[in-house]
């Protein structure tokens, strides 16, 4: 629930932004081409171009009101000079149009937690939603695989532009969600879209490389994603900090600094502390403490690093007012997040073929080692890396998966503007030894075909997705259906 400081510093800054002429506003928009008569039109400084020169277009279509920076107003002097629009001007137009879309749509769930990390973002704020609606409350996820839970919504980036993002939350508070968990993208947070989010609490999970192409250093990428708790969660909220994580120490700090309460989770250090990890074929049982008390609990869910990932979850929701003790008795019942080591099927001679979604040096390494417990005999992977995303991971990630497997199949990924075969041959720069497959298709069948008795697959990267990117081309490929099909084309029929 936003506190009154929080809604009254919404309301302010918000407020004292707007001056000049008083205008009846229809709507919000940030594109130029979606703005219509009424519209405030928000005039951003952009990374190819700067809003303001589309703020003529904006008011050629009616737009009542122009949110922009000194530059904009500027660019567009002219044109507003000759028009009766208010003209409001912020030193951080994209902050002011996140308080302005709060104020506009209105209600938000009355309880919302944020994640940022580099990986597990998802999967704990998917877990999240999993323990709140486990505890009878009607809750969603929010993030890159869209609005899940009690109410749903397709989304096309992982934190939504502020006017979509309110849209939405507004939409879900109106269809009864009480509690949201949303993921904090870093460029989601560069871009102030979450700074109008009222939240209760806040999680950290890990920092490693990626996204360089559009944070200009580690620090800057870093500062992003501290942003989270420097910015956005209020003083009186509480912040979740993956503590066995490099960075951990330095975001608790932050936390605390701005005199935020704060649950560590780590690996026999911190407030939800794991002792102990059983593993079997299908799961793990976990031991973990807190509060002064000792838990026992079954997770059927592959993989190591989804004991932080759920535990984190834990502190969220504890964090939010449940009981721990109720809020660790749903742990048995979680249940496997779309794409994340999600088990695509078998071969007739037991080797299991995973689909996750590893699309970074340290989220392959994390998804190879955390397999490796649950299998006997050898490790095959199939990894690719994105084309017009950050080019100095692609050897990393070749470099991962050669220490991590002991097969490694390179394979495309989402090429889009970039030839796929000098994405590929980044990748080899790092898997030299590593057999090169460009259609992943075909290196999916290679690879459930290698699979002998106590062998397991992890393809690696695409997780949820349902398209692969080619230029402007969207073409259908979902790893799980292509990986099932491979398994009745070797095998004859067995899912
Ligand atoms: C790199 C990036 O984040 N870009 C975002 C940014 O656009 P930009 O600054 O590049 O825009 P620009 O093309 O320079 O144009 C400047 C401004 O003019 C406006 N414009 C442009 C053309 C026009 O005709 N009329 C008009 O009004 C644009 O809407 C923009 O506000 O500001 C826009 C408005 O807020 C965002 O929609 C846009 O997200 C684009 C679509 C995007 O693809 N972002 C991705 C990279 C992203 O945010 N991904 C993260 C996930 C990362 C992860 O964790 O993996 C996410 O949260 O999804
Ligand atoms: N706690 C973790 N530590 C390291 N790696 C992880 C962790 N959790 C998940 N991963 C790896 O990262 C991949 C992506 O996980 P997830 O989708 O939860 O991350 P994300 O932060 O939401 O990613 P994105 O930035 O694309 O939204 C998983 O498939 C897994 O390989
Ligand atoms: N949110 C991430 C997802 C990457 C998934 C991978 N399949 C790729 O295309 O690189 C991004 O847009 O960078
Ligand atoms: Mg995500």
């Amino acid at each position: 629930m936003a506190s009154d400081g929080t809604s009254k510093r919404l309301r302010q800054l918000a407020l004292t932004a707007i001056g000049g002429r008083d205008p009846l506003i229809t709507g919000l928009s940030v594109d130029s081409r979606d703005t219509r008569p009424g519209h405030l039109f928000a005039a951003l400084p952009g990374t190819k171009v700067h809003g303001g020169e589309f703020i003529s277009f904006a008011l050629g279509k009616g737009a009542a009101a122009i949110l922009t920076d000194a530059q904009g107003a500027k660019i567009a002097a002219e044109a507003l000079a000759d028009s009766q629009a208010a003209l409001i001007v912020s030193d951080d137009p994209r902050q002011t149009l996140a308080y302005t879309a709060a104020l506009w749509f209105g209600a938000q769930p009355a309880t919302m937690v944020a994640v940022t990390g580099t990986n597990g973002k998802t999967s704990v704020a998917t877990f999240t939603r999993q323990i709140w609606a486990e505890l009878g409350h009607s809750a969603v996820n929010v993030g890159t695989t869209g609005v899940e839970g009690a109410w749903s919504a397709p989304l096309k980036h992982t934190t939504p532009e502020p006017i979509t993002l309110h849209r939405v939350l507004a939409q879900a508070a109106a269809a009864g969600v009480t509690h949201a968990a949303m993921e904090a993208s870093s460029h989601g947070l560069e871009q102030r879209r979450l700074d109008g989010v009222s939240l209760t609490a806040a999680g950290f999970t890990n920092f490693s490389q990626d996204h360089l192409d559009y944070h200009t250093s580690f620090e800057a990428y870093f500062a992003a994603k501290a942003g989270l708790f420097r910015r956005v969660l209020p003083e009186e909220g509480t912040a979740v900090i993956n503590i066995d994580d490099p960075r951990g120490a330095e975001m608790r700090a932050i936390a605390a600094a701005r005199g935020q309460r704060v649950i560590t989770v780590g690996h026999g250090v911190g407030d939800l502390s794991l002792l102990a990890q059983r593993f079997d074929a299908t799961g793990q049982d976990l031991r973990f403490s807190f509060g002064g008390k000792t838990f026992q609990s079954r997770l059927d869910l592959i993989g190591g690093f989804q004991a932080s990932n759920v535990l984190t979850a834990c502190a969220l929701a504890i964090a939010c007012g449940d009981e721990p003790a109720d809020v660790f008795n749903t742990l048995p019942h979680l249940t496997t997040v779309r794409g994340r080591m999600q088990l695509a099927g078998r071969r007739q001679n037991g080797a299991a073929v995973f689909v996750d979604f590893a699309h970074t040096p340290d989220a392959i390494a994390t998804a190879l080692a955390a397999a490796r417990p649950h299998v006997m005999g050898r490790l095959i992977a199939i990894i690719g890396a994105g084309g017009d995303r950050d080019r100095a991971k692609r050897p990393l990630m070749g470099k991962a998966a050669t220490e991590y497997a002991d097969v490694v199949i390179v394979t495309d990924d989402n090429p889009r503007s970039e030839v796929p075969a000098t994405i590929r041959a980044a990748v080899m720069d790092g898997a030299p030894h590593a057999t090169e497959v460009g259609d992943r298709a075909e290196a999916i069948l290679r690879g459930v075909d290698m699979l002998e008795p106590g062998d397991a697959l992890m393809i690696c990267g695409k997780g949820h997705e349902t398209g692969q990117i080619v230029g402007d081309d969207v073409l259908p490929f979902d790893d799980v259906e292509q990986a099932s099909m491979a398994l009745s084309v070797l095998d004859g029929g067995l899912p």
